[in-house]
């Protein structure tokens, strides 16, 4: 499968080394708005204007390039896995009517074990609450980072809310001054040095504490979740899948 990789920072040049590594797949271009280093494939400032064939993109970049990925996939018709964060509520809408043309991945985090504390609190966030267990969201990451919260912490957020009637997100305390609701979730970011990216879901209750957490200890687990995905939606009939939706 010849891919296109959109993103040449520091996770587009993670995932050309991973698509350099897979003997199923060929890196065949590389979009973004500057090269710090020259890639040793054609490359591009816009997808729209790649010369190469290719069977597939794979997005890690910026929000504001899915408008020239979304027309690029559509003329092709080639699935698309789109890793970005940060995406506004009518994009992440655009990205679903999408996928009624081509197979669409999108993810705000590829990696295995997030789509396992994903699975864990989708099971137990209901029971938690039901005991009168508070639900809190902590995440931190490196100070390059430009989105918060994380695109991680608003996934798990959004899987924890199923479970809460009325659930609503609170990202500051310090303007509010009230005792918490019963059914809000705290969000909270932090950014500093090269963290590459740590998720705690906490259920506090009364004299007890539960945290399921998870720890990326290096970018590979993104970058390889990624090759994989494509390789799985490859496969895929055109329509819209995340981590719970692609390995089934
Ligand atoms: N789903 C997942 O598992 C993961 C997702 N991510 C997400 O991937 C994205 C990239 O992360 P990372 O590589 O660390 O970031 P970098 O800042 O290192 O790279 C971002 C890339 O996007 C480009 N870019 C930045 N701003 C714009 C803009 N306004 N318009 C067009 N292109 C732009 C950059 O170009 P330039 O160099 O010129 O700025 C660069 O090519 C982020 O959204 C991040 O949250 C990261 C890790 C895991
Ligand atoms: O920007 C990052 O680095 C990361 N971004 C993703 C997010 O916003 O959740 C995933 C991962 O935590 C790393």
């Amino acid at each position: 499968m010849r891919v296109i990789v959109v993103g040449y920072g520091v996770m587009g040049k993670k995932v050309c080394k991973a698509v350099n590594e897979d003997e199923t797949l060929t890196l065949v271009a590389v979009v973004s708005p500057v090269f710090d280093e020259t890639p040793e494939v054609p490359y591009y400032t816009n997808i729209n204007e790649v010369k190469e064939e290719a069977d597939a993109v794979i997005d890690f970049s910026h929000p504001a390039n899915l408008e020239s990925i979304m027309t690029y996939v559509r003329a092709h018709k080639v699935p698309v896995v789109l890793a970005t964060t940060g995406f506004s509520e009518e994009q992440l809408q655009a990205i679903h009517d999408l996928a009624q043309e081509v197979p669409v991945f999108q993810s705000y985090n590829t990696s295995y074990g997030v789509a396992m504390l994903n699975k864990m609190v989708k099971e137990f966030t209901q029971d938690f609450y039901n005991h009168n267990f508070d639900v809190e969201i902590t995440e931190a990451h490196h100070h390059r980072k430009i989105d918060a919260p994380s695109g991680t912490a608003v996934m798990l957020y959004n899987t924890a809310a199923q479970s809460i009637d009325g659930a609503h997100p609170v990202y500051d305390r310090q303007s509010k001054h009230e005792a918490r609701e019963r059914n809000e979730i705290g969000i909270q970011s932090i950014r500093a040095g090269t963290i590459y990216g740590e998720h705690t879901v906490l259920y506090g209750g009364d004299d007890e504490l539960i945290e399921i957490k998870h720890t990326a200890l290096s970018r590979d687990i993104f970058a390889k979740g990624a090759v994989s995905a494509l390789k799985a939606l490859s496969q895929k009939e055109v329509g819209f899948y995340n981590l719970e939706t692609l390995y089934n």
